[in-house]
């Protein structure tokens, strides 16, 4: 029987932390990799490497926002066969602070960008590439994006060393048809590369576009334990190690990640399938206004906040905010 070619990439700790400013314990992240290694899942994106000088409030969060390589050593003395991924932002990375690849801790490197900086990205993409890593380049919000734009990306990315190209629901908005029709895209297109897929939960949709994208060719599959992650959160790691046929996982580490550590993360923070959350995703916008409804003593007003993002006839009087 043919294995399944797919892999998890786990990101629990990397968009999981835009949830609570990265504020995980070194045991958590321990726990963490030890679990998903020993489930056979392979990747962990321990954080970001982006760069805290060029960062405004770099201080307040952990250090799973700025990865150092010193440290990261000292977290995880001994890997396994599950590599290590970071993610880095256009703009915010300092090149100098990136190892050669047989230095670090870290396999594979990741650039995210909106359609307009793929150029930027790209070039990221090959420093990262020169110096040894693994590559993806992560098209977000793609939802948003028109499809000249696309074309001309994909000439780009064709020239480029990039390994993996991902399609990323940032506003956790698209179904499966448009997935489906995303994954089709890309594939003619990028006839050479490989595929990556990250979704986000805000119409329940995030394991089944997953699910989608998998049948269809896509290898990089992207999670969180318990679905962890911005907003209305990811697939949930868990879901897919048990759903996908053909594969070695095991789910039982993963269980014990969740008993010991995410049901009493998830009474303190929060995260997942929220209404204001669906509501974004249904109207495919970014979560950004639901996260500020949810911080406010408002949270729960839905009708108020939908009426407010659905009325054309905005007006702003600076005396009492947004109407
Ligand atoms: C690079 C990631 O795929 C970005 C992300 O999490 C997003 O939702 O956008």
């Amino acid at each position: 029987m043919k294995l399944n070619p797919s892999k998890i990439v786990d990101c629990t700790i990397r968009d999981g932390g835009l949830v609570n400013n990265w504020d995980f314990s070194v045991e958590f992240v321990q726990d963490l990799y030890k679990g998903l290694n020993e489930a056979g899942i392979e990747y962990m994106e321990i954080g970001y490497k982006n760069s805290p000088k060029l960062l405004k409030g770099a201080e307040a969060a952990g250090p799973w926002r700025f990865l150092d390589d010193d440290f990261l050593r000292t977290v995880i003395p001994q890997k396994g066969t599950t590599k290590l991924s970071a993610l880095v932002d256009i703009g915010r990375v300092a090149e100098e602070d990136i190892l050669p690849r047989e230095e670090s801790m870290l396999d594979l490197i990741r650039v995210a960008c909106y359609i307009k900086d793929v150029d930027k990205a790209l070039q990221l993409v090959q420093t990262f590439h020169d110096r040894g890593y693994e590559t993806t380049i992560n098209i977000m919000a793609l939802s948003n994006v028109m499809e000249n734009e696309l074309l001309e990306a994909f000439e780009l990315i064709n020239e480029s060393v990039v390994d993996v190209v991902y399609i990323v629901d940032s506003y956790g908005s698209l179904d499966y048809k448009d997935m489906l029709y995303l994954v089709d895209k890309f594939k003619t297109n990028l006839p050479n590369k490989r595929l990556g897929v990250h979704t986000h939960n805000n119409m329940q949709m995030a394991f089944s576009n997953t699910l989608v994208a998998a049948e269809h060719g896509v290898e990089l599959l992207d999670a969180s334990v318990y679905g962890m992650g911005r907003a209305a959160g990811n697939c949930p790691t868990e879901l897919l190690v048990t759903h996908l046929k053909n594969t070695k996982y095991t789910l039982r580490p993963v269980l014990e990640m969740i008993d010991k550590h995410m049901i009493a993360l998830r009474e303190k923070e929060e995260w997942g399938y929220i209404i204001p959350y669906m509501i974004t995703g249904s109207l495919d916008e970014h979560p950004r206004s639901a996260m500020a409804l949810r911080a406010s003593d408002d949270k729960d007003n839905s009708v108020d906040f939908y009426d407010k993002l659905t009325t054309p006839e905005v007006s702003f009087d600076s005396s009492k905010g947004n109407k």
